[in-house]
């Protein structure tokens, strides 16, 4: 129900593209000159009046599309200077640069010469793409630190600089610098635009992706068909259905442009399944019945904002259930939540003997002891349910038994790593060769082996599932939820509603991924609509609105 946009990894559009070429439609020189038309095209679109360009074009393709660039600004009446480096590029990239020699020269790509030209109005980094494979040496640092200064220096602060593929440096599949630390450092290349090809990267959504890459447009350079029929590439030796079946999504803001056909289809699909005016049920019990499991006295809030959360993502029931001697602590608005205590696991398997019990949701202001308490019930019961907070704490704890595929997981960064220690450690690692260990091949890795759908939370909120049953040894399906566009979104609480839409969309009968994917988009979406100033008590309220701006 909920696919997002496809994103490709670095290896799978390499592989598209040589399955293009392979065709015989499409030449490699022809796809360079759409993508360096491409980018051109965008420069000019910001800044229609011709100024003065410096083109740092690097060895590979990423340095071939420069050439192109360069060609089309000169041709566009900028006054360009290109700086490149003198060794044999492949033969597109070359005859590129052979193209540009007729028009002007080509200077050493050092940082003295950069620093020694005139000051202009774009620089554009064609230095590394796709195909970086381990981090820029000591010259080539230089520069990149000197364009730090044209991108994102506070003090010198103008967004000038345009990234082919993306920043150079940047792993494009994981969206970390190789070389560096992967804790966030100031300093770094900040692009103002960044032109991508055919489909956004990992690295493009990931880490400091979003804060490097600045805008972020993908051009289309021609390759859909080879992307959307079987002729795609083949992993692990599994037919390319199977592996779409496989693959990785994204949802972020600017995800409609890059498909914009299939983004109205997801979103009249969407809203009509959310509002409820597509499907059969026609009374409370047909949306199922979510069943908050709370803590002790003095606990309340944060199990109260995850059932406020499941009745207004339009779970047909909610209960809360705190211990019988907590009750009077949850007594109050809203007067649509039921209350029940639940003071052990023998009361909530006897609760759960009631099939209309859908979606539960525990953790939340639950306490780690109670949380502990009730797992072994609550995971018996194979119901679908969300674990968050003291539920991961003490999952931590016993272990993986018991959890299945209809299992969310909803980890910050230190649960993860209190869950998953070795994969944290990895993901922590300075990444010294790419492609990086990213988020997405950490949380594969942990929805495998925990046999749950696991969402690591961040303004890059990664979701997976476990491998699809038939097919062990492929990975399952992935979402990237983009959400560095709403930094006020970090706020106390604000985990607890995401675990209440969960458990909501999960009782109404969505399956982990897509409860877990749709889940994260309507709490970005509702913090979107409210804006700076949240906090977490507003974002179960605005969710009636976001339906209405689905154009429910
Ligand atoms: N996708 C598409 O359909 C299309 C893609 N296109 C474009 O192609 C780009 C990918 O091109 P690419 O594969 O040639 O790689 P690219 O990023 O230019 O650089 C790699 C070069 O640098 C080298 N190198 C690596 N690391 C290094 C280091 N640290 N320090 C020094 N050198 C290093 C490496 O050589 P190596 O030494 O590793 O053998 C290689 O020579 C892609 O981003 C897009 O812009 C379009 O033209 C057409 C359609
Ligand atoms: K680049």
């Amino acid at each position: 129900m909920l696919s997002g946009t496809e994103i490709l990894t670095t290896a799978q559009m390499r592989a598209i593209e040589s399955a293009a070429m392979a065709s015989g439609k499409v030449t490699g020189l022809k796809l360079m000159k759409r993508a360096g038309a491409a980018v051109a095209g965008h420069i000019r679109l910001r800044w229609p009046r011709p100024g003065r360009a410096t083109v740092l074009c690097g060895p590979g393709n990423n340095g071939g599309d420069g050439y192109v660039i360069a060609r089309h600004l000169a041709w566009a009446g900028w006054q360009v200077r290109v700086l490149g480096i003198d060794n044999t590029p492949g033969p597109d990239a070359a005859e590129m640069r052979r193209q540009w020699l007729a028009l002007g020269p080509i200077l050493p790509l050092t940082d003295a010469e950069l620093r020694s030209g005139p000051d202009c109005d774009v620089y554009v980094d064609a230095i590394f793409g796709t195909g970086l494979t381990r981090p820029p040496g000591r010259e080539i640092a230089a520069i990149l630190s000197c364009l730090d200064g044209y991108g994102g220096d506070a003090a010198f602060y103008r967004p000038r600089l345009v990234a082919v593929d993306c920043p150079s440096g940047l792993c494009l599949d994981s969206g970390a610098f190789l070389g560096q630390a992967r804790q966030p450092v100031w300093h770094n290349l900040r692009a103002a635009l960044t032109v991508a090809f055919d489909s956004p990267k990992p690295g493009h959504l990931l880490e400091r992706g979003p804060e490097c890459c600045g805008e972020l447009v993908i051009a289309d350079i021609g390759l859909r068909e080879w992307r959307e029929t079987e002729a795609g590439p083949s992993r692990n030796g599994a037919p390319w259905r199977t592996q779409r079946m496989a693959s990785l999504s994204a949802i972020w803001p600017g995800f409609e442009i890059a498909d914009r056909r299939r983004f109205a289809d997801e979103k009249r699909k969407r809203a009509a399944w959310l509002t409820k005016r597509e499907g059969d049920a026609r009374h409370k019990f047909g949306h199922g019945h979510a069943l908050i499991l709370a803590g002790g006295m003095g606990q309340g809030g944060a199990a109260r904002l995850s059932a406020r959360a499941a009745l207004r993502v339009g779970a047909g029931l909610v209960t809360i259930c705190p211990p019988q001697s907590a009750l009077i602590e949850y007594l109050g608005p809203p007067d649509a939540l039921m209350r029940r205590g639940v003071n052990d696991g023998d009361a909530l398997i006897g609760l759960l003997r009631d099939g209309r019990i859908t979606g539960l949701c525990l953790g939340p202001g639950c306490g780690i002891d109670r949380a502990a308490g009730l797992l072994p019930a609550l995971l018996g019961s194979g119901r679908s349910c969300v674990l968050d907070a003291d539920a991961l704490t003490a999952l931590a704890t016993q272990g993986f038994a018991g959890l299945h595929r209809n299992c969310v997981l909803t980890p910050h960064a230190g649960e993860f790593a209190r869950l998953f220690p070795d994969l944290a450690e990895r993901l922590d690692a300075r990444p010294d060769k790419g492609p990086a260990y990213s988020r997405v091949d950490a949380v594969r890795d942990a929805a495998a082996r925990s046999g749950a759908v696991v969402l690591l939370k961040g303004p890059d909120t990664v979701i997976a599932e476990p491998p699809p049953r038939a097919h062990p040894h492929l990975t399952g399906r992935a979402v990237i939820h983009s959400a560095s566009d709403v930094p006020w979104l970090a706020t106390a609480g604000s985990g607890d509603v995401l675990a209440g839409l969960i458990a909501g969309l999960l009782a109404r009968g969505l399956p982990a991924l897509d409860a877990a994917a749709m889940g994260a988009w309507l709490h970005a979406a509702a913090a979107r609509r409210f804006g700076p100033g949240l906090i977490a008590d507003d974002l179960p309220d605005q969710i009636p609105g976001v339906f209405r701006d689905l154009g429910a």
